[in-house]
């Protein structure tokens, strides 16, 4: 859009100044502002008025609810409003699921570090067929197995250190009441109609599918199983009158999508011709009721996309549009798998479209944890549980080792060996070691006391400035969300420290005495200034080796949870601050072969010193404190 805002009133107008070519007429340039550009604010509707020369156009944009005809605010600083998916509770949380919740959470925890206000939202998705099943495989009422399977995610995002801030399940009776209102918004646009359907589904993705996305013998490529022949009698959302304005939707707002390879694959989707489909099901009970017709339900997706909406309803308030909307709609960010880009991409965009709401402003869909080749999911059942790994490793292990070595958008194959290999050298070692051998010389030395502060300490010296830009780059990276680049950037700093401790081998210079044993004491102020730039940095991804790193710098926890992104700037350490007793910060994994260990698997405990002195048997798995 070459257009731009010449004026924004305190009523809360907003006016756009827009250039006009033959290929751009008012219309569709009122089209475009209307769908991309004010769905932006927090509106729930508007009416440009476009007034025009021959070369040009200005649009008066107001705000006007559809609802109670007020206007809304256009706040500069709107929340961070950030989602993973709602997951299916067909079957308990597994390591995929627990990928882009981890992922969600470093970005959170980053733009928390940068003072936004940020409503993370998580959740699960309750409804549809396959819950219904699963709960009848198990013995229990569709409602007690989603009330268990819930559970657990919280469980797991409580071991993971998952700071969300909204958990929402689509049982929730608010959510019912939110999706209703929706129903009844998007019937009243003329958006949804009743016709028989035929086509082959795959309970697995809930959908129908074209037979040309299939494999042989109508087989799903994402669950490996036939679909099933259907029909149906339903009513239908018809997203195929959004065909247009997706396009230019797409076409206009390149950050919309991401990774941008992303956004070519969505686009041929839409090209290729948008098809109605099918919003209720006549042959599934566990669902919410269509409004205006009891004896169908909503189609899974049509409820569940809905939850992210329905997560900003305030307990105290009446669950409606408008005042989950209120709370700062729309979502600055969707984090997905690549599997359900087409569900975030095309059909909710036009959904909310049809309801007069604003478009989410990024949707990512990341890539695939793999097993063999294949998706990791619980439908095929070759899943990796991320329970395990946290008790056996921890769960600073678990966000680093994922969130470092699969790039946000790739896909990715877990090793344990790779996993144990890089988490023993990245927080063990470069971080981990350089913190406990300073601290170990400053108490030798020092009695654990900084000689000067930090700033006094870095004169004349170039790591600060080499610190100083390699934080730059370590925010650029998460302000794109290339989580991997985030972490090493921030590991360079802990290279850049390591490599000035061997270089200046204060140990030696302490031996000298005088001068030398001044400029030491100063040298281990500096390092331990690059480990606490470390601990902030890194902060969004291992928040709890981060807060162990803080207090053994002699700060409290508040101080630590208080912290903000401009403490990654050189001088947070004061002269005369004494350190805490130096404790290992992050336990080294040992790797046992296992014909010499009787069949037992790599484990993670900290062995105290006297272990460690015993004479080692042969290779084992056991897990040794740095230091
Ligand atoms: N292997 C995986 N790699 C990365 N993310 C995954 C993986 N599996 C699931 N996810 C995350 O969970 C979302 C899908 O949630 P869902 O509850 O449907 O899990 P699922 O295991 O893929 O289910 P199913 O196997 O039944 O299709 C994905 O969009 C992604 O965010």
């Amino acid at each position: 859009m070459s257009g731009r805002v010449i004026f924004c009133n305190p009523q809360n107008s907003l006016w756009l100044f827009s250039p006009l070519s033959s290929s751009s007429s008012i219309k569709s340039k009122t089209t475009y502002i209307k769908n991309v550009f004010l769905n932006r604010r927090n509106l729930l509707s508007f009416s440009p008025k476009p007034s025009s020369s021959s070369s040009s156009a200005l649009f008066c944009c107001c705000s006007s609810s559809s609802s109670d005809g007020g206007a809304q605010s256009i706040t500069p600083a709107d929340p961070f409003i950030l989602t993973t998916p709602l997951y299916y509770v067909n079957a308990p949380p597994h390591m995929g699921s627990a990928y882009t919740t981890i992922a969600a959470d470093a970005i959170a925890r980053f733009q928390r570090l940068l003072g936004k206000k940020v409503i993370f939202i998580t959740g699960t998705d309750e409804h549809g067929e396959k819950i219904a099943t699963a709960a009848a495989a198990s013995g229990s009422t569709p409602i007690e197995h989603c009330n268990n399977i819930s559970q657990a995610y919280k469980f797991l995002w409580k071991d993971l250190d998952i700071a969300y801030d909204k958990f929402i399940r689509t049982t929730d009776s608010s959510h019912e009441e939110i999706v209703k209102e929706f129903y009844a918004r998007v019937l009243a646009s003329g958006d949804i109609y009743r016709a028989d359907y035929e086509g082959l589904y795959c309970v697995g993705c809930e959908e129908y599918k074209d037979e040309k996305e299939l494999l042989e013998n109508s087989c799903c490529p994402m669950h490996l199983k036939p679909c099933e022949a259907r029909k149906e009698d339903n009513y239908f959302f018809a997203l195929s009158k959004y065909q247009k304005s997706l396009e230019e939707v797409l076409a206009h707002n390149p950050d919309f999508i991401q990774p941008s390879y992303r956004l070519n694959e969505v686009q041929s989707w839409v090209k290729s011709g948008l098809r109605d489909f099918s919003i209720s099901r006549a042959s599934v009970d566990w669902g919410i009721p269509v409004p205006t017709d009891e004896k169908q339900t909503i189609y899974v997706w049509f409820d569940a996309l809905l939850g992210y909406v329905s997560a900003l309803s305030q307990e105290e308030e009446k669950p409606t549009l408008q005042h989950a909307i209120s709370s700062g709609w729309p979502a600055s960010l969707h984090l997905i798998g690549k599997d359900i880009l087409r569900f975030h991409a095309v059909y909710w965009p036009a959904m909310l479209m049809s309801a007069g709401l604003s478009l989410p402003k990024m949707v990512f869909g990341h890539g695939f944890l793999t097993k063999d080749g294949m998706k990791m999911g619980k439908s095929l059942g070759n899943t990796l549980e991320p329970k395990d790994l946290v008790l056996r490793f921890g769960s600073d292990a678990v966000r680093y080792f994922f969130l470092r070595e699969v790039e946000l958008g790739n896909d990715g194959d877990y090793s344990e060996e790779r996993f144990i290999n890089i988490v023993n050298a990245h927080l063990a070692n470069t971080i981990g070691n350089l913190l406990n051998r300073t601290l170990g010389l400053l108490k030798k030395n020092c009695n654990s006391t900084l000689i000067v502060d930090s700033v006094t300490a870095a004169e004349g010296s170039a790591l600060k400035d080499t610190v100083e830009k390699l934080v730059r780059t370590a925010k650029d990276h998460y302000e794109n969300l290339s989580l991997s680049l985030a972490c090493e950037a921030v590991l360079e700093i802990g290279n850049a420290g390591n490599l000035y401790m061997d270089e200046r081998a204060p140990w030696s210079l302490f031996k000298k005495g005088g001068d030398a044993s001044e400029a030491a004491a100063k040298d281990l102020v500096v390092i331990l200034e690059v480990v606490r730039i470390i601990a902030v940095a890194l902060a969004p991804v291992t928040p709890s080796l981060c807060s162990r790193i803080y207090s053994q710098l002699g700060y409290s926890n508040d101080q630590f949870e208080a912290i903000t992104w401009s403490e990654t700037r050189w001088g947070g350490l004061k002269g005369r601050q004494v350190m805490a007793q130096a404790i290992p910060i992050f336990a080294r994994i040992e790797i046992i072969k296992e014909e010499e260990n009787g069949g037992e698997t790599p484990k993670k405990a900290v062995k105290d010193k006297k272990q460690k002195q015993k004479p080692k048997p042969k290779p084992q798995v056991a897990v040794e404190a740095q230091g």
